[in-house]
């Protein structure tokens, strides 16, 4: 794409702006924003640092001052509570090479993706102790805040049918430091037919043309063509249709895209609304941002700052749905029988004991007290108690506890990160700044201690050593290790 504006009366065939247009329908803008909507779409707006909520005080959603203002975060981002503009670095680093980062205390994602999150609530405790189905989840910007949102009670499905996106998802999933979230990888149909009715709350963050995401170079003008918004809203129709049947009676339903095209939007929401009993939602909080259609909500590049977004809420109206769900058995445990019959025949559920002894490593009793332990392979794996029966069933990936190499046991990653939640390690080494990026670069630290050792920064777990009562030697994978020196 060129820099070159054209005017709204350029309609040449071909040209990705009219077809731009064309795709806006209804959602029109006026002549006089045009020129400025077309400028603002080839600007990259940079991301924003999406506070994890643990460092958002509960009972008023106040940012934690606690150093975060004063390593000079910008402006809040007026439709999400705890999240900030930051100009592109951060404590004299680019946001993604501070210690914060590498601590999990904040994500970096589009100030636009967080309308989606804004419209279920995310950022207030409307969720906390839901179920939640993030239906195309990878790479998890939305799934991580919804980890966060539910909280010790509640617990998320992050679905992406792509196992190729596996990895990305479980990395920032296990950046969270909770265990409340298991990945599947299904088709949302598949998914459908096995947790009919289950859910308290569906995110569908829809693949989609991506038209927003041009300025990134993400996306080719080919996402402003009249075909590709068609495919793009025949597989939308699909995945939204799944997305439904996953809702329990009143339930909501998350609807968004990173698209401007109205049939990928307003038009989806338009046909729910009239094939199912869902209605929409008026959010007073998003109000300024309300679309022409009931319940939609748009942000624009060139008037927030952000690469634009769509997002949608419905709510199932329970009644209807019980009468429609009557032939399924009721919300509960005969729900899963059909999951049941496809057990996963590689999951050692509940082994007699354990091949490794947890115990060196945390001091909690994993097996006995909130975790069920599944072994897959090499890898053992966790679920809490509370989580629905049909979890480890479905999951594709749940948070780690340990791994198999040779014959010997060691703890997994993920489990370190949880020192936040669930878990309490036996044996912990406060470090400071400067052997913290030692720590996270990859490097060996000393360390009196033997054996396995949590490694603290300002009370956050990094990762795991293996000390020897010297040297701790570096246990942090790769993909957790800081590359900005
Ligand atoms: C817009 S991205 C999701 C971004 C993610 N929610 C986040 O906030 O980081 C759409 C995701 O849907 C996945 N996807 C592709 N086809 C799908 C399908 N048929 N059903 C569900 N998800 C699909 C893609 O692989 C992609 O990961």
């Amino acid at each position: 794409m060129t820099g070159n504006q054209t005017e709204p009366t350029d309609r040449e065939s071909g040209d990705w702006r009219s077809e731009l247009r064309d795709s806006l329908g209804v959602c029109g803008l006026p002549d006089q924003q045009w020129a400025d909507f077309l400028a603002a779409l080839e600007v990259n707006h940079g991301s924003v640092m999406r506070l994890h909520r643990r460092w958002i005080d509960d009972a008023k959603l106040q940012c934690d001052s606690d150093g975060l203002r004063a390593g000079h975060l910008g402006p809040p981002v007026p439709w999400y509570h705890g999240a900030f503009r930051h100009g592109g670095t951060w404590q004299g680093r680019r946001p993604a090479d501070t210690l914060r980062y590498a601590a999990g205390d904040f994500f970096l994602q589009d100030a636009g993706s967080l309308l989606a999150l804004a419209a279920c609530g995310a950022d207030t405790d409307e969720l906390a102790g839901s179920l939640v189905c993030d239906l195309c989840a990878s790479p998890g910007g939305k799934a991580t805040a919804l980890v966060e949102a539910v909280g010790e009670s509640g617990f998320v499905l992050a679905n992406e049918p792509i196992r190729s996106r596996l990895a990305a998802l479980e990395f920032n999933l296990t950046r969270t430091g909770s265990d409340r979230w298991a990945i599947s990888q299904k088709d949302p149909e598949d998914l459908a037919s096995q947790l009919t009715g289950q859910f308290d709350c569906v995110v569908v963050d829809a693949p989609c043309s991506g038209q927003t995401l041009v300025a990134r170079g993400k996306q080719s003008e080919g996402s402003f063509s009249a075909r590709q918004v068609r495919h793009s809203a025949a597989r939308q129709n699909r995945i939204l249709d799944a997305a439904v049947r996953l809702l329990r009676p009143g339930g909501k339903l998350i609807y968004s895209t990173c698209t401007f095209a109205v049939d990928e939007n307003e038009a989806q929401v338009q046909r729910i609304v009239e094939t199912t009993s869902m209605v929409p939602v008026q959010l007073e909080a998003l109000q300024d941002y309300r679309s022409v259609t009931d319940g939609c909500y748009r942000l624009w590049p060139h008037l927030h700052d952000c690469a634009g977004a769509f997002a949608a809420r419905l709510d199932a109206d329970g009644d209807a749905m019980s009468s429609r769900d009557e032939a399924s058995p009721p919300h509960g445990r005969d729900r899963f029988s059909s999951a049941k019959r496809h057990k996963n025949r590689r999951d050692r559920l509940r082994p007699r004991r354990f091949e490794f002894d947890p115990g060196d490593w945390i001091t909690d009793d994993v097996a006995g007290l909130h975790q069920r332990t599944i072994i897959r392979g090499d890898v053992a794996m966790c679920v809490p108690l509370e989580a629905p029966d049909w979890v480890p069933l479905i999951a594709a990936k749940l948070p780690e506890l340990a791994y198999c190499t040779g014959k010997t046991w060691k703890p997994a990653h993920g489990l370190s990160r949880r020192a936040f939640a669930s878990v309490t390690p036996v044996q912990t080494i406060q470090v400071d700044d400067a052997r913290a990026r030692r720590y996270l670069s990859g490097n060996v630290i000393d360390c009196a201690l033997r054996g396995w050792v949590v490694v603290t920064w300002q009370d956050r777990p990094l990762g795991w050593i293996k000390s020897n009562g010297s040297t701790g030697k570096n246990h942090l994978p790769v993909p957790y290790r800081l590359t900005g020196g």
